[in-house]
C-alpha cells in the first residue's frame, strides 16, 4: 500500500516504522511547508498533524478521491461538514480520537458501565486524562469520546473542563512530563468508588490501529469507525 503521511512528529514518524514493517510504502511525508501534493502517488493518507491543520488535509483528500484515516484530535467543530464532504464526494473516511486496540475495548467498558450505573445517582462520576506537555488540545480528544459515552449511556446531558456546575460531567487534563496517555472513570460515593482506567505505555497501539484502519479501508466506501475497523459492534 502507498501511504501519505499527513503531518511527521511524533505520530507520523511511528506510523511510518509500523507502516514500513508490515510491507507497506510512505510515499510522501507532507506539512505545513509542502507546496505540491502528488496525489497520484498515494493510495490512502494518514493525517497526524495539528487542530487547526487536519480540516484542510481531510478536505484535500476527499477532493482527490483518496481515503483518508485522521487521528489528529481538537477540530471536531468541522467533523459534520467532513462527514458531508465524504458523502458527497463518496469517499472514504474515518476519525477516531484514539486508534489503540486496548482504548477502544476500554470505550466499549465504559458504556456497559455507565448502563449499569445510569440508575444509580448516589454515585458521581468524573473523568481525568493526563497527557505530554507538548499536547496542544484539551481536554483530549479520547476524553471527550468517553465522556460523550457517559452521556449517550446516563442521566449526564454534557460535559464540561474541570467544571461539574449544573450537573456537568467534569473532565480534567492534566500534562505531565512524557506521559503517553492515561484515562480514567471514576464512579464515587461516600462508602466506595469504582476506577476504570487505560494507560497508555507508548504510541505504537495508537500507530499500529491507524495502519490497520488504513489497510481496511482500502475499497470502501463511506464513513466509518474503529468499531467498524475491529468489528467491535
Ligand atoms: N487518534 C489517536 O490515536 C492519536 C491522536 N493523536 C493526535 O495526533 C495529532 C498529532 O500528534 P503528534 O504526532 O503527537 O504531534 P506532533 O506535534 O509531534 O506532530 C504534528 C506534526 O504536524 C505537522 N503539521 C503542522 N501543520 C501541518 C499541516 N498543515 N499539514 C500537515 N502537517 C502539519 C507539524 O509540523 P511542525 O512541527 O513543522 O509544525 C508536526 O510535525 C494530535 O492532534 C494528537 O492529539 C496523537 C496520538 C494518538
Ligand atoms: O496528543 C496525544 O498524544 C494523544 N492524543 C489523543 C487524544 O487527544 O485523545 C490520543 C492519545 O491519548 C494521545
Amino acid at each position: 500500500m502507498r501511504i501519505a503521511l499527513f503531518g511527521y512528529g511524533k505520530m507520523g514518524q511511528m506510523i511510518e516504522q509500523i507502516a514500513l514493517s508490515r510491507g507497506h510504502e510512505i510515499v510522501a511525508k507532507i506539512d505545513e511547508n509542502t507546496n505540491q501534493i502528488d496525489f497520484t502517488t498515494m493510495d490512502v493518507a494518514i493525517d497526524f498533524s495539528m487542530p487547526e491543520a487536519a480540516f484542510g488535509n481531510i478536505t484535500k483528500c476527499l477532493n482527490h478521491n483518496i481515503p483518508i484515516i485522521c487521528g489528529t484530535t481538537g477540530w471536531l467543530d468541522k467533523y459534520n461538514e467532513a462527514i458531508e464532504l465524504c458523502n458527497s464526494k463518496k469517499g472514504a473516511f474515518i476519525y477516531a480520537s484514539n486508534f489503540s486496540l486496548g482504548v477502544n475495548i476500554f470505550f466499549e467498558l465504559n458504556n456497559y458501565l455507565a448502563k449499569m450505573m445510569k440508575n444509580l445517582p448516589e454515585y458521581k462520576v468524573s473523568l481525568e486524562e493526563i497527557h505530554h506537555t507538548q499536547k496542544l488540545d484539551a481536554p483530549s480528544g479520547t476524553a471527550i469520546t468517553l465522556a460523550e459515552g457517559v452521556i449517550a449511556n446516563s442521566e449526564y446531558n454534557e460535559w464540561k473542563l474541570e467544571d461539574d456546575s449544573d450537573g456537568a460531567l467534569s473532565i480534567t487534563s492534566k500534562r505531565i512530563g512524557n506521559t503517553p496517555g492515561t484515562h480514567t472513570l471514576l464512579y464515587e460515593n461516600e462508602v466506595d468508588s469504582i476506577e476504570i482506567k487505560h494507560t497508555a505505555h507508548n504510541r505504537e497501539g495508537f500507530a499500529l490501529g491507524a495502519v490497520t484502519a488504513a489497510e481496511w479501508i482500502i475499497g470502501k466506501r463511506g464513513v466509518f469507525s474503529m468499531r467498524d475497523v475491529l468489528n467491535l459492534g
